[in-house]
């Protein structure tokens, strides 16, 4: 039976309640944590680096012998803030879209908007760059254009999302870079938003997990911890490093939704469903 219990969390502002919580709880889950980016939290899992962890939920189907083991997510009822698709065109006029490289629920989410309600069939590109146009990486393959990103339209010869068609470039965003760059764009559609008026549900991106046994203890703690956390919001960000950020508790708490409640399982379910029509793209890393 296996005792160790290593727990790997998504490095996102929107964890930091739950990291909060698992840190105050001290003993043996503060030591097993890992935080990174959630496609390297589902890479956690598959490898086996970890055996319990906050997943993106389209990886929850990939990987054998994965169980839910707490009602808390990352989810949101409302919109989610964090999760967009930023352009400086409307979503109908897109023909490039770039997807953020961190993300697995998202991109497939927005594979499958783009099919179900924006009618649109755009090329799909992975984005690995996010310096946005700064630095010396500006206008490399898989960087958002210093000229579009700041909205005068998409720089010739960048060789950056301008290559074909009429060269209107959209990004899926997800995370603490949304908060970064967001002022860069003409339009920002919430994905969480998007998600609601075409089902009427709202969304889970993240859940936890375990794989193999976990003693139900550790699974309780977890839990405890879990609950803390959510609790106490403010006390959260105050502990962490996002103090100094006016806008990190009303995120917290009007945008993230952190219960798995049964409107959310519904949807997880029906998005494994629409998600099987849609491969998700090749992505690096
Ligand atoms: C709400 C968010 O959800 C995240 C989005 C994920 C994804 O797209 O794979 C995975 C985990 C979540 O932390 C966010 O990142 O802002």
């Amino acid at each position: 039976m296996m005792t160790r219990t290593r727990i790997v969390a998504v490095s996102y502002l929107n964890t930091i309640p739950y990291i909060y919580g698992i840190t105050r709880a001290g003993g043996s889950l503060r030591e097993g944590l890992l935080l990174c980016p959630p496609r390297l939290c589902a890479e956690a899992l598959r490898t086996g680096e970890a055996n319990v962890g906050l997943i993106p939920v389209a990886a929850i189907p990939e990987i054998p012998d994965l169980q839910i083991i707490t009602p808390f997510c990352i989810g949101a009822s409302g919109p989610v803030r964090t999760v967009v698709l930023a352009s400086d065109y409307p979503v109908e006029e897109l023909d490039t879209i770039w997807l953020d490289s961190h993300s697995r629920t998202s991109v497939r989410l927005a594979r499958i908007l783009a099919a179900e309600k924006w009618g649109i069939a755009p090329q799909w590109r992975p984005l690995t760059d996010y310096s946005f146009g700064t630095g010396a990486a500006a206008g490399t393959h898989g960087t958002i254009p210093a000229a579009e990103a700041t909205g005068t339209g998409g720089a010739a010869g960048t060789g950056t999302g301008t290559e074909s068609g009429t060269g209107k470039s959209g990004y899926i965003l997800i995370g603490d870079k949304v908060f970064d760059h967001e002022a860069r764009f003409r339009y920002l559609y919430d994905l969480s938003d998007e998600w609601r008026a075409m089902t009427g549900l709202p969304f889970a991106f993240a859940a936890w997990v375990a794989r193999g046994e976990v003693p139900q203890e550790r699974v309780s703690q977890l839990e405890e911890a879990l609950r803390y956390g959510t609790a106490h919001i403010p006390e959260a960000v105050a502990w962490s490093g996002y103090a100094a950020r006016p806008y990190a508790c009303d995120y917290l708490i009007r945008n993230i939704d952190f219960v798995l409640d049964a409107p959310k399982r519904r949807a997880m379910e029906l998005y494994w469903q629409l998600g099987r029509r849609y491969d998700p793209p090749s992505t690096p890393g």
